[in-house]
């Protein structure tokens, strides 16, 4: 074992989840026998909470990298305070204190010297002699350098089971002063509670602290977690005996004791089982806990359910539906709302309600005045859609691009407008809305904006039950994209008597939030049609109808993207002529190396060159996230030839990405406080270093994040198919490999497709395109909805 001692330089690699870390450091003698005179030494190792600037003594051993070189591993880390001018200057400049940037770090120290830190700690307001410090900096100084030090001491026992400083600076801005306390009641809370944890790490720590293996809150907590997981993939609920069997194996415990995991999350009313959609099953009583709890727990636990027997067996058997409560209410609130909106047309007079009303001469009369160039004319099904959407209180109409869909809202504003109705236009992402309200000429919102979200406390939607939205027909586009909870929220807010159009395209992938909402709503509709022999006899086949529009009405000579999509969509492999093509091409290679550079390449000098696009134009779209040509390595490669390092460009660093100003950045949750979604594109504008925030421009907005929300977000120079729905671009790059066959989907690569206005360039192998064009099998996700529809009928 060797002592090494120096200055903390730079921190070239930080794991924020374990805390590795590669740094550069000075030493205070330099090592000759091994660097020679000159430079710093490479320092790896788990050093969570370093600082640059810092001056540490590092116990270890060196070692040679096969491909770094010379190494100092270390082993055991000891902060001592800077001695130095110069090191006192790093250390406060490092970023440490939010407020005080290398300038004035500099000013400061030149002024109090190695006084200084005495000075900030035991007299700050002698910091206003500072030139250039005034009250309002001071105040801030004061009260990072208070949060540093109570972050130190969070950090010091969290660091001690093992978690990362950045992790450790939220859990304390979360909990402030009781984050000790809290952890150590019920590290599980953490998972609960803030974003960036999950279940697995806040399960270290609870090991760490000698929480038992089968523990029942470690076990309620797991169950919890595998039904989230499964939430975030789509599933509204989960059969009981996949549950079980699923946090069973992730806990490594008995059936048994998931189950009784199970049973506890149940008493505790967070989660509901169903044996079946409308029905909830009475929940169980909780009991005295059946051995007593391991000591940490012991004041935070209450009252522990137990599994019978008869119980577990009931849940294996029986499989009951499991949901996550908030789930269970926003399925059962979207069927019973749409019902309600159908028995409104068992009392209420639809819109057009004149038997005698004469469709043919209105139609003649808007296709006279609907298309000036010349003549258009409705096709059977755009009619239909019409006299659809003004007749039955749910309607929804699905088809794939260039089908007229836009073409027949328009036409439905149309006759809203000749009879004086008032109709509400809506789309799930800013982008969609945008593009709803251009092609349309007609005011069109985001599904949060339609509601009037309100972040912050109480009731989020000021749109609902009580102060429903006003007008007489409310369209939904791209509603493949709508989610339950969403759709939840949306209905609430429809009153009584509204109709609902719902427009979009069912065979793009589903929503990325939980629910099939869509595709179950048009199961139970065409099933209920297809059961209505003679007159309609059901709720659904009287008052909700769907229409699908085959017909492609957009098609320009040459052109092959929206031919293609269909062809695609219809299991027939693309057209692919790179000689007569203008917007489809494949670039062909087998080797995914080859590919990945193809794809910088394109989106670099080919297609800019060619098509006199730029490449903020161009969109990379994996199918996949690992791997050389997945979203992660392809946004390294990207960001390296497109924004690479350079003087005037400040970086700020997170695990292995480095964000600087000109990077595409991707929102990768909903944000209601700085109104950003999941899926949300952007360009960083501004790194700011004193005032460790960066500024990203989205959608003409500079939204600010602290360096700590920078989980939040993601590099977009290629993102993934999923993250992709519901925008465009005008051109496409899509990377296409039989390696990636796991997600080579026919609706995936539909989507994909569909993205692109002007230009698709496929790269990889034919064999892949044909893999993803075959493969129809849609991934299934447990919902209720269609069941709990039929259901009313
Ligand atoms: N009945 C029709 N006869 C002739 N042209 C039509 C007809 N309906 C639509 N079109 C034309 O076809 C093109 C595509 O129509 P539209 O934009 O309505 O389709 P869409 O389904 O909304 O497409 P996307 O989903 O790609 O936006 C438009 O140029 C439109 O003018």
């Amino acid at each position: 074992m060797e002592t090494l001692r120096g200055v903390i330089e730079r921190i070239t690699y930080l794991n924020p989840e374990n805390g590795y870390t590669v740094a550069k450091l000075t030493p205070e003698q330099r090592p000759r026998h091994l660097f020679g005179a000159e430079g710093e030494v490479t320092i790896v190792g788990n050093m969570a909470s370093v600082n640059v600037g810092e001056f540490v003594e590092l116990t270890g051993r060196w070692t040679i990298h096969p491909e770094y070189g010379k190494q100092f591993l270390v082993e055991g880390m000891r902060s001592v305070l800077p001695a130095t001018v110069a090191g006192l200057e790093k250390y406060l400049g490092s970023g440490l204190i939010k407020g005080v940037g290398p300038v004035t770090a500099r000013r400061i120290v030149r002024h109090f010297g190695l006084e200084t830190l005495d000075v900030i700690e035991h007299q700050p307001t002698r910091l206003q002699e500072v030139p250039g410090v005034g009250r309002k900096r001071t105040r801030m100084i004061i009260q990072a350098w208070a949060e540093q030090r109570a972050i130190k001491e969070v950090m010091l026992f969290l660091q001690s089971h093992g978690v990362s400083t950045s992790l450790a600076t939220k859990i304390y801005k979360h909990y402030g002063n009781d984050a000790i306390a809290i952890v150590q009641a019920d590290p599980y809370r953490l998972a609960r509670d803030i974003y960036g944890i999950g279940f697995l790490t806040a399960d270290k720590i609870a090991r760490s602290l000698g929480m038992a293996p089968d523990a029942p809150q470690r076990v309620a907590a797991g169950v919890a977690y595998t039904l989230n997981q499964a939430t975030d993939e789509g599933h509204v609920f989960l059969p009981a005996d996949e549950l079980v069997q699923a946090a069973a194996s992730l806990l490594e415990v008995s059936p048994q004791q998931a189950a009784a995991g199970l049973i506890q999350l149940w008493a505790w009313d967070q989660v509901k089982v169903s044996p079946s959609p409308g029905q909830e099953a009475p929940k169980p009583q909780e009991a005295a806990p059946a051995q007593p709890l391991p000591l940490l727990m012991a004041e935070a636990a209450a009252p522990y359910a137990v599994a019978t027997p008869a119980q577990t067996q009931h849940l294996l058997q029986e499989k009951p539906a499991v949901y996550l409560t908030p789930l269970y209410f926003s399925e059962q609130g979207v069927a019973s709302r749409l019902q309600r909106l159908l028995r409104e047309g068992e009392s209420r007079l639809p819109l057009f309600q004149r038997p005698d009303f004469d469709w043919e001469a209105a139609f003649r009369r808007f296709e006279r005045q609907a298309a000036p160039g010349g003549p258009l004319h409705l096709a059977p099904q755009q009619r239909e859609a019409v006299q659809a959407a003004l007749t039955r209180r749910l309607v929804v109409l699905t088809g794939g691009p260039g089908t007229g869909k836009t073409t027949t809202v328009r036409a439905i504003l149309w006759f809203c407008q000749q009879a004086g109705y008032q109709a509400l236009l809506a789309a799930p992402t800013g982008r969609a809305a945008k593009r709803l309200a251009e092609t349309t000429g007609h005011e069109a919102r985001t599904v949060h904006r339609l509601l009037e979200f309100k972040p912050g406390e109480g009731m989020a939607f000021q749109r609902n039950e009580e102060t429903p939205l006003a007008g007489h027909l409310l369209i939904v586009d791209e509603a493949s994209m709508l989610d339950l909870v969403l759709t939840h929220h949306l209905l609430k807010a429809v009153p009584p008597g509204m109709h609902l159009l719902l427009v979009g395209d069912v065979d793009q992938l589903p929503s990325v939030g939980a629910g099939n909402v869509l595709q179950d709503i048009i199961g139970a509709v065409e099933a209920a049609h297809a059961r209505a022999e003679g007159p309609p006899d059901s709720l659904l086949a009287r008052h909700a109808q769907v229409v699908r529009l085959q017909t492609i009405f957009r098609q320009e000579p040459g052109s092959l993207i929206i031919t293609n999509a269909h062809r695609i969509n219809q299991g027939l492999m693309p057209i692919i002529d790179n000689q007569q093509a203008t917007d489809f091409f494949l670039f062909k290679t087998d080797d995914p190396e080859r590919a990945a550079q193809l794809c910088v390449e394109l989106v670099q000098h080919r297609i800019p060159r060619r098509f006199g696009l730029t490449p903020a134009d161009i969109q990379v779209l994996s199918p996949m996230h690992r791997g050389v040509v997945g979203v992660g390595a392809l946004n390294q490669a990207l960001q390296a030839a497109l924004n690479p390092p350079g003087p005037d460009k400040p970086e700020r660093i997170l695990g292995n990405r480095i964000f600087r100003p000109g990077d595409r950045v991707m929102q990768v949750r909903n944000n209601y406080d700085k109104e950003v979604y999941n899926g949300d594109l952007g360009i960083i504008t501004q790194v700011d270093l004193e005032m460790q925030q960066l500024t990203v421009m989205m959608d003409g907005r500079a939204v600010c994040y602290d360096f700590l929300e920078l989980d939040e977000l993601v590099h977009a120079f290629a993102i993934s198919v999923h993250k992709s729905q519901g925008a465009e671009f005008p051109a496409v790059v899509i990377p296409l490999l039989t390696g990636h066959y796991m997600m080579l989907q026919r609706n995936l690569l539909y989507t994909a497709v569909t993205r692109a206005r002007r230009l698709v360039v496929l790269v990889g192998q034919p064999k892949a395109i044909a893999m993803a064009v075959r493969n129809n099998r849609v991934t299934r996700r447990h919902t209720g909805l269609r069941t709990w529809l039929e259901q009313v009928d």
